[in-house]
């Protein structure tokens, strides 16, 4: 199967990286491209067979299934420069949520699908949001997910839940990497503690946490309740989360919220069809 990625930043490198290293995709079945080209040709050094071209146009010309990672409001234009050469049997697929897979199949010829993945696929695990176009037929759905199922657990989602879907599985990363940061910079302040130790230490916790949940040995309350021993320590300490971290993830979801209102309003006047909400 030939794949074609246009735009070789953090994300699409992350998709060609974690395809080889599934074995699902072959080096040489990738053509790329990327604004600055460079880029996707020090890919290709790292991955020999991986053919690099010059523009989105040529992408489009060698494969037929094409991941779009560029920023949103690079999308439409892409397409427009592509249009002659997008024929009714591509897929084109775009890992960004501010754009609906309808606006994208209102500019295009052929079949469209979203897909939203997270850093952490690069471990070959994580979830990736999947949600098709009408012009997705079932054999593409098929293919395209088990595609996905090659570095992630594909989970299919409405348009209506994509921004919250999106902050647990793909802005989630770095909500926890602040969070751990400030554990471990309260744990510096109030105690003897190197930052050095207490960020080996909670790095092991955290990868030992997740390997529990992988092997499905508790759920976040068994978790929690094996820990919190009556009348002992962890209790004291979720008490006090209990009491002071008040509405702070509610305020975290409105935000991004408000945001991706913000980021539709900037790119819909792009597409002929307007969301609905
Ligand atoms: N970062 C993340 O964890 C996640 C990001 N996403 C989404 O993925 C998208 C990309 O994000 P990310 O990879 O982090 O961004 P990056 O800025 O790292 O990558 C974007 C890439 O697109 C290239 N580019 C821009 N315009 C064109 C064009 N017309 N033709 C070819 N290449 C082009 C840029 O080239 P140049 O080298 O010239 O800048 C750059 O390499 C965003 O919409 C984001 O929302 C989705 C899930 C997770
Ligand atoms: O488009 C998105 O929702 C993702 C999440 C992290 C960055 N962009």
């Amino acid at each position: 199967m030939t794949i074609g990625v246009i735009g070789t930043g953090n994300m699409g490198t992350l998709l060609i990286e974690s395809f080889i290293r599934s074995k699902a995709i072959q080096p040489s079945e990738f053509v790329i491209t990327n604004r600055t080209l460079s880029k996707a040709e020090s890919l290709s050094k790292k991955y020999e067979g991986i053919q690099v071209v010059p523009s989105a146009k040529s992408v489009f010309k060698e494969a037929k299934t094409i991941f779009i990672c560029v920023k949103p409001l690079s999308i439409y234009p892409l397409l427009k420069e592509a249009n002659d050469v997008i024929e009714h049997n591509h897929l084109v697929i775009s890992i960004t949520s501010p754009i609906r897979v309808e606006q994208l199949e209102s500019s295009l010829p052929c079949p469209a699908a979203r897909v939203i993945p997270s850093i952490v696929n690069q471990t070959l695990s994580g979830s990736t949001l999947l949600t098709f176009g009408e012009r997705c037929t079932e054999e593409v759905k098929t293919s395209l997910t088990q595609l996905l199922q090659s570095i992630s657990n594909p989970i299919e989602i409405e348009e209506e839940i994509t921004r919250v879907s999106s902050d647990l599985s793909s802005c989630g990363p770095a909500f926890l990497s602040y969070l751990f940061e400030r554990m471990i910079s309260a744990a510096v302040s109030t105690t003897e503690i190197t930052e050095e130790k207490a960020t080996q230490l909670l790095t092991d916790m955290v990868i030992g946490v997740g390997k529990l949940f992988e092997e499905k040995t508790y759920t976040l309350d068994t978790l929690k309740k094996k820990v919190m021993v009556k009348g002992g320590v962890t209790g004291v300490g979720i008490q006090i989360l209990e009491d002071e971290l008040g509405e702070v993830f509610e305020h975290l979801f409105k935000a991004t919220q408000m945001k991706f209102v913000e980021d539709h309003k900037e790119v819909d006047p792009q597409y002929s069809i307007k969301p609905s909400s």
